[in-house]
């Protein structure tokens, strides 16, 4: 409907496990019309943030990634070299002789200065300690997002954030989280797709106990209707206004 009406469309996801392409792959199976270009993920907000922000210099020049191939693919697609992520060999329990490789350095990469975690379903041990000993090396620390919950089937699954959170509290500090509500992130947005904020209306679909009807929040023009969110503070962007509820009535008024 929204595309009938000529209406310009961009999918946002803070789902760090897939890339662009492999959410055009879901969009086909599920008979929704979209281009890669439409979509804009955290694994691919966290990418351009390290290739065009940080543009890492040798010989520090590799993430260290915890997370799944839609991080490797959109890292790869911004031609940032990365180890760890779907690494077989990392995909085990941590035995004696790991304990000593770790501290005497022979199993890490000379060349990481960045940790970047995601949502990483085979998280463990090993991979912990890794990020943990690049940290302590003087890595710098980003998520591609910090949710605490993946909804999935109906209900909520643990999310990146509360996968990450091993590394956080062993470190002490939090990392630059470069997905939702990240003013890297909506930035990169606009600057990308080039659209007039005034006349943005930005969808989601978190359901929470606690909210379990439509907030509206407006981000500097921007009018965002969060068909349910699981925190306030996850849309709170800019100090954002919270409008009452029968607001989303007017989207209907909307000309944009
Ligand atoms: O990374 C996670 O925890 C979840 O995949 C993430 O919260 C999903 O985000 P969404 O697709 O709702 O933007
Ligand atoms: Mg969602």
């Amino acid at each position: 409907m929204l595309r009938s009406k000529g209406k310009q469309l961009v999918f946002v996801t803070n789902n760090s496990t897939k890339s662009r392409a492999d959410y055009k792959k879901k969009f086909d199976s599920m008979g929704i019309p979209c281009k890669v270009e439409e979509v804009f993920g955290s694994s691919y907000s966290a990418a351009i943030y390290i290739s065009r922000i940080l543009k890492l210099q040798p010989p520090k020049n590799k993430v260290f990634t915890s997370g799944e191939s839609g991080i490797e693919q959109e890292l790869a697609s911004e031609g940032v070299r990365f180890c760890g992520g779907t690494d077989p060999a990392l995909r085990r329990d941590m035995e004696p002789s790991d304990y000593a490789a770790i501290a005497d350095g022979s199993a890490l990469d000379p060349e990481v200065g960045v940790v970047l975690t995601g949502l990483d379903f085979h998280v463990n041990y090993l991979k912990l300690s890794l990020g943990f000993a690049y940290l302590r090396q003087g890595a710098q620390f980003l998520a591609t997002n910090v949710d605490s919950t993946l909804p999935n089937s109906h209900t909520l699954f643990p999310g990146a954030g509360s996968v990450s959170a091993p590394l956080v509290k062993a470190w002490g500090k939090e990392p630059l989280a470069l997905g939702k509500p990240s003013q890297a992130m909506m930035d990169a947005i606009e600057g990308k797709f080039q659209f007039d904020r005034s006349r943005t209306c930005m969808v989601g679909d978190r359901l929470n106990t606690d909210i379990q009807f439509g907030i509206e929040g407006k981000l500097g023009g921007t009018l965002a209707v969060l068909t349910g969110v699981s925190k306030k503070e996850e849309f709170l962007i800019d100090g954002a206004e919270v409008v009452p509820s029968a607001y989303v009535d007017k989207l209907g008024d909307l000309r944009g």
